[in-house]
């Protein structure tokens, strides 16, 4: 994992929209993946998200710090067992800075909200803006697991022009300026290619943002 064949410089996918793969170590990301195991307990673990349309998204969810559902942000899992959001850690927000600073080189306000998204092999995100917040903070994209195609698209509409961008295990993505309201989602989940020293079969992402709630 550390010593790959082919070192993936990091990239400029639009102005505003960096990729760092390798962002974390193996050790970092074991760290993290416990962490994530701890938050998906009940109450307010692990969910499945049901939209107003009557669907359900494929990738299982969790919140921390605010509860997001379709469309908005409460304080208890208002859609699901009701209990209050599990509190927002500290560490996270230490990190969610740390990687703003080596992606974008900016300075951002504290990070107050964190997703952890769950993908099965057959698991996907269709194409949508984050933009239930009230903040133009970049979002902040770490992966863990097995690898996704990552679409990152354009402001105005769901379509192309896009860019698709492999997200390995440990691969940071940041999106803020010109970029923050762009379209995006997750194709594609490629199963059984997380490294095997993570002990994790499926794909977890966590998206850290500022709420300016
Ligand atoms: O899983 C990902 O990489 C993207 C997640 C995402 O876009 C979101 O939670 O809003
Ligand atoms: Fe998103």
């Amino acid at each position: 994992m550390d010593a790959e064949l082919f070192p993936r410089p990091r990239t400029q996918i639009a102005p505003g929209a960096v990729h760092l793969p390798g962002w974390l170590d193996t050790d970092r990301q074991r760290e993290l993946l416990a962490a994530c195991r701890d938050w998906a307990r009940p109450p307010a673990g692990l969910r499945t998200v049901r939209t107003p349309g009557g669907g359900t998204m494929t990738a299982r969810q969790v919140c921390l710090g605010w509860h997001w559902y379709p469309y908005g942000y409460a304080r208890t899992v208002v859609d699901g067992d009701g209990t209050p959001v599990k509190p927002f850690p500290d560490r996270l927000g230490d990190l969610g800075r740390r990687a703003v600073r080596d992606a974008v080189g900016e300075d951002v306000a504290a990070y107050d909200i964190a997703l952890i998204n769950f993908y099965d092999a057959d698991a996907r995100m269709g194409m949508h803006r984050d933009s239930d917040e009230k903040s133009d903070a970049p979002v902040v994209s770490l992966s863990l697991g097995d690898t996704c195609v990552f679409r990152f698209g354009n402001t105005e509409t769901r379509t192309r022009p896009y860019t698709d961008v492999e997200l390995r295990s440990g691969d940071l993505f940041v999106f803020g300026g010109p970029a923050r309201l762009a379209f995006h989602g997750v194709p594609r989940v490629h199963a059984g290619t997380a490294p095997p020293e993570l002990g994790l079969t499926g794909r977890l992402n966590i998206t850290l943002r500022v709420s300016g709630l």
